[in-house]
């Protein structure tokens, strides 16, 4: 089975070069091999013998661009390379690199860049660190501007690549060739969509040392849940499948907690009941055939149901309403100790109360999964929790206070657990931002929490599991379409 993929960040890949070299790598050697790679890639975007712009800049980035210069001239393109700053402040095996270069350097301004059949941006990878301006902003808006194809050395050039951010201006590639493994700005917004299609070249860095420096960040793919997954035996019961318990809004706000419960319903929650306050009894009736449903009056009723052990997991939030008596339902599912997905309503009922939530979910497993206005309303008056730049850090710092697994979710959701593990996810589709696909994502979570999945791996799973759907369907797609595209991932996945 394929290990998962193992995400460092900046300061943490630094740190795993450092020790390639202790163990006996030169570090000009490292350099090579990753000039190496991006010159293989530029042949896959540049026809032989065609124009490629080289920019460097003044670190390491620049060398892997004299680098993949030198071998590219070398393999018959017509290669120039123009340099930000001058070749004598080049330091360390930048220099070395440069040494190596026998063509011509100029100032960036002057490189033909509207003449270049491909653009390499070797200008900052990870070293970043300020905002581009005056030269620099000018450079990449030329880059940008030229509507030349770009390939990107380590990542975007004004890509900040811990965080993603854009720093001032940033680079738009088509292609980015990084090293040993992706840092989160390849799997962050909007960095993604500034790396266009992002390769991960091995320069011979193990995987041991990616994983002693690294280690408690992935990308989000089956590798990291796969084993988790529930398998049915042939002697499989649906009470040994779980019991998940989706609460139901008032006769007009139904909807929400049926899209959840068909989602729990279709990833193997062996029993499914919608709690419905006994207003809304009859058009949960109307609507419901293999979910069951039973009368549940506010947090005494929740309470009452809760007294059978084999609801074993519990959603709460969508359309339950922002008010206290929320509060009061979620308070009662906590002291119940069960699995537990608090979502939407169940979150903002708790604007500016996130005290209340301190450690209140470190007994039983539980999955927050704001967006990043419920985030927001729900850290009102936390900056500790709302301001660090990366949203791997907020979600970690949130999951640390509260006990629960966070999933911050968005077109770059993050998860994370309360020990520091943290996925990043990046499947899925602009066509899942449609009413309700919340609802069915935190039914897809609860449904395998039922199943015994532990909460950051089916929340992980959960979010995976989602994107493919939303993405197998593409345009068109409603929020009714995603449990139902739910067995196709499965059995692509419990192949
Ligand atoms: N990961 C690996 O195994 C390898 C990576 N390599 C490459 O090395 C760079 C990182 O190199 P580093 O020298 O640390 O940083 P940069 O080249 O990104 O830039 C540092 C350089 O730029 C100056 N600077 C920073 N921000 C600004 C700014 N906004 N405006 C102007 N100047 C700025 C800073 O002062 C430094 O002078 C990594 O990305 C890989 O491409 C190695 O090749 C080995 C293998
Ligand atoms: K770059």
């Amino acid at each position: 089975m394929t290990a998962p993929e193992l995400v460092l960040t900046p300061s943490e890949m630094k740190q795993a070069d450092l020790e390639a070299m202790a163990r006996g790598i030169p570090g000009i050697e490292l350099m090579r091999r990753a000039g190496r790679a991006v010159a293989d890639s530029a042949e896959k975007l540049a026809s032989p013998g065609s124009r490629i712009a080289v920019v460097s800049g003044p670190g390491q980035n620049g060398g892997d661009g004299f680098v993949a210069a030198t071998i590219l001239a070398g393999r018959g393109y017509r290669v120039s390379l123009g340099l930000l700053g001058s070749l004598d402040r080049l330091t360390g095996d930048a220099a070395e690199a440069a040494r190596d270069w026998t063509g011509a350097v100029v100032p960036i301004e002057e490189l033909p860049l509207q003449e270049a059949d491909l653009i390499v941006d070797a200008l900052f990878g990870t070293g970043l660190s300020r905002d581009l301006d005056g030269a620099t902003r000018h450079a990449v808006d030329r880059m940008n501007g030229s509507g030349r194809p770009i390939l990107a050395v380590d990542l975007p050039s004004g890509i900040d690549g811990g965080t993603g951010a854009v720093r001032g201006i940033a680079v738009k590639a088509v292609r980015t060739v990084t090293f040993a493994a992706r840092k989160p700005c390849h799997l962050l917004m909007p960095g993604r969509a500034h790396a266009g299609l992002v390769e991960v070249a091995d320069i011979g860095i193990g995987r041991d040392i990616l994983a002693a420096k690294g280690g408690s960040l992935f990308g989000n793919d089956p590798a990291l849940w796969l084993a988790s997954l529930p398998r049915p035996g042939l002697s499989s019961h649906k009470y040994e499948r779980g019991h998940t318990l989706v609460a139901s809004g008032g006769a007009t706000r139904t909807g929400a907690a049926r899209l959840a419960a068909r989602a729990a319903l279709r990833i193997g929650s062996g029993l499914v009941t919608v709690a419905s306050p006994p207003e809304a009894l009859g058009v949960n009736a109307a609507h419901l055939t293999a979910i069951m449903l039973k009368g549940c009056d506010g947090p005494e009723g929740l309470h009452a149901i809760l007294q059978d052990a084999r609801f074993n997991a519990v959603v709460l939030g969508p359309a339950l309403g922002v008010h206290a008596g929320t509060r009061a339902m979620v308070a009662v599912a906590v002291q119940a100790r069960r699995n537990l997905v608090l979502d939407a309503d169940a979150l903002t009922s708790f604007e500016g109360l996130a005290s209340e939530l301190h450690g209140a979910f470190r007994h039983a497993p539980t999955v927050l999964t704001p967006h990043d206005g419920e985030f927001a309303r729900l850290f009102k008056g936390h900056p500790d929790i709302l301001d660090p730049e990366s949203k791997i850090e907020r979600a970690r710092r949130a999951a640390a206070y509260s006990g629960a697994v966070v999933l911050l979710k968005g077109a770059d959701t993050v998860i994370a657990a309360p020990d520091g593990r943290a996925a990043i996810n990046a499947n899925g589709t602009p066509y899942l931002a449609t009413a309700g696909s919340g609802d069915t994502l935190c039914g897809l979570i609860a449904g395998l929490m039922a199943q015994d999945v532990p909460a950051f791996e089916a929340a992980c799973a959960g979010a995976w599991i989602h994107g493919e759907a939303g993405a197998s369907f593409g345009p068109g797609l409603i929020s009714e379409d995603l449990a139902e595209l739910v067995p196709g991932v499965l059995r692509g996945l419990l192949r």
